[in-house]
């Protein structure tokens, strides 16, 4: 068990990278793709479940806590990890993404952002400072900074305001975070997809010194052409020998396309939540399970997956529940989503220690077809 956070990189294929991150909680898997936690639940999982899908850490979401049930309140029950009974490492995002997109009445100065709580109407605040307390009283083993992100199309002065405040709430969140050994405190680039405010995003982050450095901005409506676009520069930007981690994606094929570019880590709700929707990803494209069409479908979703939706039930099945609304549904349908991502993860970590990430993307785009399965 180490006391420290540490990272290291085992192998690598082009720009592709295979390594692991060491916690004072457990060993992460890189790549790694994190499910996403939100309000202390990988939503109709069981944490034992999570695991054995074969996730090493989970997300939890700072907004999402510090409203219902309040991060005071699981600080005191023993932090996060004991309240929601997982003992491997947490990643906690910083909430201002969330604020952005959920709260009501947001009011975002050079303080912070005060808004009101979507579930009952309190008023609050998020600020580098307060989100750093947050995180700490959640617990988490690796802190994000607090930062703004833009949504895109936006134009360059906007993306070069908004990202160097988010620089200015990085240093803040570093000189609030402390010394806190075995806590990892990743920075986040900003410069939406403009070459250049990345570069000086990189730069500024790498002079305040961070244990991780996320790639945010991206996944914000821009589509996959100028996500990998901006993959194909923002990577090498930031330091090699720290993990890089890719907020929120995303389908199959974007997490090949950000491993292939050298990315390290990933979160997406992609899996989980479209799960819920009856939709099921699997190596040869999706099933949505609603269709009628598999109404009397004894084949399980995928003949070559051994999750227990696969092993144990048919298309018919799935198919019935589904429509019947059972809770089931969603239990099964997640968890042979999150299967397959870190199947998928698996596939990758082992292509890039042989050498073949190509012969693999090669596979895993020949095998997928556009439409349904
Ligand atoms: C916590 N800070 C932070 N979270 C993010 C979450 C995201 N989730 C997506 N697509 C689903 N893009 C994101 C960007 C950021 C980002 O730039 N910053
Ligand atoms: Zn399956």
């Amino acid at each position: 068990m180490t006391e420290r956070f540490s990272f290291t990189l085992e192998a690598a294929d082009g720009r592709a990278r295979k390594g692991v991150i060491s916690t004072p909680r457990g060993e992460i898997r890189t790549p790694a793709f994190m499910p996403v936690g939100t309000a202390a639940t990988v939503k109709a999982m069981m944490p034992e479940s999570v695991a054995a899908t074969g996730a090493d850490i989970l997300l939890g979401n700072t907004y999402h806590l510090m409203l219902r049930p309040g991060a005071e309140r699981i600080e005191r029950l023993g932090g996060l990890h004991r309240f929601m009974n997982w003992s491997g490492p947490i990643l906690t995002d910083s909430g201002g993404f969330q604020v952005m997109s959920l709260a009501e009445l947001r009011k975002l100065t050079e303080e912070g952002v005060t808004f009101r709580s979507h579930v009952d109407g309190s008023r609050h605040m998020l600020s580098p400072e307060t989100s750093m307390d947050i995180q700490r009283q959640l617990g988490s083993d690796i802190v994000m900074c607090f930062d703004e992100c833009p949504a895109l199309p936006a134009d360059h002065d906007r993306i070069a305001e908004s990202m160097r405040l988010s620089m200015r709430w990085a240093q803040r969140s570093r000189d609030a975070f402390g010394d806190r050994p075995g806590h990892a405190l990743f920075g986040i680039q900003q410069g939406g997809d403009v070459e250049d405010l990345r570069g000086e995003s990189a730069e500024a982050l790498q002079e305040i010194g961070f244990d991780g450095y996320a790639i945010g901005g991206l996944a914000v409506g821009e589509g996959q052409k100028i996500m990998f676009q901006v993959l194909d520069y923002a990577p090498g930007m930031l330091p090699a020998d720290k993990p890089r981690y890719l907020m929120g994606v995303g389908k199959p094929d974007d997490i090949v396309g950000a491993v292939k570019r050298g990315v390290d880590m990933m979160d997406c709700v992609l899996p989980s939540r479209s799960g819920r929707t009856g939709q099921a990803w699997t190596r040869r494209g999706q099933v949505n399970i609603k269709n009628a069409r598999h109404a009397d479908d004894p084949r399980p979703l995928d003949e070559a997956c051994t999750c227990p939706a696969c092993t144990n039930y048919s298309r018919a099945y799935l198919h019935h529940v589904f429509r019947s609304g059972e809770i089931i549904s969603s239990m099964l349908l997640t968890w042979h989503n999150l299967h397959y991502y870190q199947e998928l993860m698996a596939e990758m970590r082992d292509a890039i220690s042989a050498g073949s990430f190509d012969a693999f993307e090669a596979d895993f785009n020949a095998q997928r077809s556009a439409g349904d399965i």
